[in-house]
């Protein structure tokens, strides 16, 4: 797969503040990808950086090819910053239709865009409507159609469904999903399990490091299982640790036990171990998945 972000031993300072450290990362064409960490981790510093808003105090950024701002990357790369607000004096219709005509599609491409991304994120009624009759989670909706407008290759999208109902969140993770073949998706959310659901690859930012983890989806966490149950119970973890097939057994949060496989033994050797256990105790469980949580991969 092509790479179409390459990060090189970037740092970025606001005054005496080192914000982003030595980071280095590539993301490929393609599935969508996370971007997580605590608050003053440093991503909306490294969104703006890649936008183009702002110049890096030092390192190497390439997009598509050339440097991060430069003008070949036009109606390529969009963002969806965290504080996106719609103008309130003019109609939906009016504002995509002039973000379409700023990246230069003419008058009647810009209205068939502002129709098909309204369309996409599933508010094709609103197209007359002004920002005020639009509901939080609407205009939300309506910032995430404005960075479809022209099909850009890249799009960057800050807490892109925080504020939506479950419904419209999980519409837009569809959207998300179903685009992904001909645009990336740079996702920072704080909704890990959300991401889990999204991307393998995931950039954790912490005090301004960059550490790379890989999802459930992929390969990387094999040798774990994670056992959500109904109800807590005291002699689970001493039980399941007197299994030939488990190493440890630790529950990182409340009714959600994280189990370390023995060495070279399977998950599909232990599971049904697992879950025969379960069902002699009669212990109801709500789900067994192969590997370790984002959240845990991250803070176990
Ligand atoms: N304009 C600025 N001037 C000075 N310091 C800044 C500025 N912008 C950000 N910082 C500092 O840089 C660090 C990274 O901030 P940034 O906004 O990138 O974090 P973040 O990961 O986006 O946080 P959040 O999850 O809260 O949005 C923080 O310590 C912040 O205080």
């Amino acid at each position: 797969m092509s790479t179409i972000i390459k990060v090189d031993s970037l740092n970025h300072y606001f005054g005496a503040k080192h914000a982003l450290k030595n980071v280095s990362f590539e993301i490929a064409a393609g599935d969508p990808v996370a971007l997580v960490g605590p608050n003053g981790a440093g991503k909306t510093t490294l969104f703006s950086i890649l936008c183009g808003y702002l110049q890096a105090s030092s390192g190497q950024v390439e997009i598509l090819g050339h440097p991060a701002g430069s003008s070949a990357l036009f109606g390529q790369l969009a963002a969806l910053p965290q504080d996106a607000v719609l103008d309130p004096r003019f109609s939906i219709a009016h504002q995509l239709t002039f973000y379409g005509r700023l990246q230069g599609l003419s008058a009647k491409e810009s209205k068939i865009e502002a129709q098909r991304t309204l369309d996409l994120v599933g508010l094709s009624e609103v197209l007359q409507e002004k920002p005020a009759a639009l509901s939080h989670g609407m205009r939300k909706r309506v910032s995430i159609a404005q960075t479809l407008i022209g099909k850009p290759k890249i799009v960057m999208l800050d807490e892109a469904t925080a504020g939506l109902d479950p419904l419209h969140a999980r519409e837009i993770r569809q959207l998300v999903a179903d685009l992904s073949q001909e645009t990336t998706f740079i996702l920072s959310s704080h909704d890990l399990s959300e991401l889990e659901r999204l991307c393998q690859q995931v950039l954790y930012l912490e005090l301004g490091q960059m550490h790379q983890h890989q999802t459930l989806a992929s390969d990387a966490t094999q040798g774990y299982l994670t056992l959500a149950m109904s109800q807590k119970q005291e002699e689970l973890i001493s039980l399941f640790e007197g299994l030939a097939e488990v190493e440890k057994v630790t529950m990182p949060q409340d009714r959600e036990y994280l189990i370390t496989l023995a060495a070279n033994v399977a998950s599909h050797e232990a599971d049904i171990k697992i879950l025969q256990l379960c069902h002699q105790k009669n212990w109801r469980y709500r789900s067994l998945v192969n590997g370790k949580t984002l959240e845990n991969q991250l803070f176990e």
